[in-house]
């Protein structure tokens, strides 16, 4: 079973894109909901979020104070690099368990993370797939689903690698801008991938 990256600067379409991969039959994991999830369920993480980053990191019903964190970590480099040491060893090992429960009829996994590239992980991938889209409607889209600043979406942006270097890592690239039709390139993708283990 082939594992295959798929990664994108915030708004870049990512999880849209997964979504029809989802519908030809293909597994996701998505990092980056795992990464929430077990920041919850896994004790040893939740001790470590609360001495990082205070108690005020978790609601009184345990639920994880998202916007607590990120003023914090998209604010200062250092504290970024500090959560990302915590959460993404949990998230590689959640990753290495969820690929063990997959059928193994199934040709190939995707694993969708935001931080692909900047992690490592997409060494561990057969291929890295980059979706990219305009800095302008990434903004635009992002604004509108999360209903944030600009200043505030760019704080993260400026927090991930830029595309030119991601390019220089990736396998395949997935244009989702207004005219390249999404359904033709993951239809062209699942072609190739089907095709390679043959
Ligand atoms: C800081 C947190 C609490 C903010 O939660 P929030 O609900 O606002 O954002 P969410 O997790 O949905 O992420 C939205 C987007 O923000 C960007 N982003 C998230 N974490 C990071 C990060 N560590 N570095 C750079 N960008 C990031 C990504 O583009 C991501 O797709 C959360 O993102 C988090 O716990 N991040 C650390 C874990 C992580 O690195 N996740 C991403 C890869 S596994
Ligand atoms: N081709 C498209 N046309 C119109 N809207 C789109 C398109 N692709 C994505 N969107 C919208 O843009 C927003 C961002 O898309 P999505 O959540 O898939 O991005 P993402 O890369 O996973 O973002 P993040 O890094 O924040 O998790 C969503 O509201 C989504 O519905």
């Amino acid at each position: 079973m082939l594992k295959i990256g798929i990664t994108g600067g915030i708004g870049s379409g990512k999880t849209t894109v997964c979504k029809v991969f989802e519908t030809l039959g293909i597994p996701v994991f998505y990092a980056d909901t795992v990464a929430k999830q077990i920041m919850v369920t896994d004790q040893i993480l939740v001790a470590g979020v609360k001495s990082a980053f205070g108690a005020q990191s978790y609601a009184a019903d345990g639920s994880l104070n998202n916007k607590h964190i990120a003023a914090i970590v998209f604010n200062n480099a250092d504290e970024l690099a500090r959560l990302n040491a915590l959460v993404h060893p949990a998230v590689f090992r959640a990753f290495d368990s969820w690929v063990k429960q997959v059928p193994a009829t199934v040709p190939y996994v995707l694993k969708e993370a935001a931080l692909l590239f900047e992690s490592g992980s997409y060494k561990l991938c057969d291929q890295n797939i980059l979706v990219q889209a305009p800095e302008a409607v990434k903004l635009q889209r992002v604004m509108e689903r999360d209903g944030v600043t600009a200043e505030q979406v760019k704080a993260r942006m400026d927090k991930q690698l830029p595309d030119e270097d991601k390019i220089k890592l990736a396998d395949q690239l997935i244009n989702n801008n207004e005219k390249d039709s999404l359904i033709v390139q993951v239809t062209r993708l699942h072609r190739l991938f089907l095709n390679s283990i043959e």
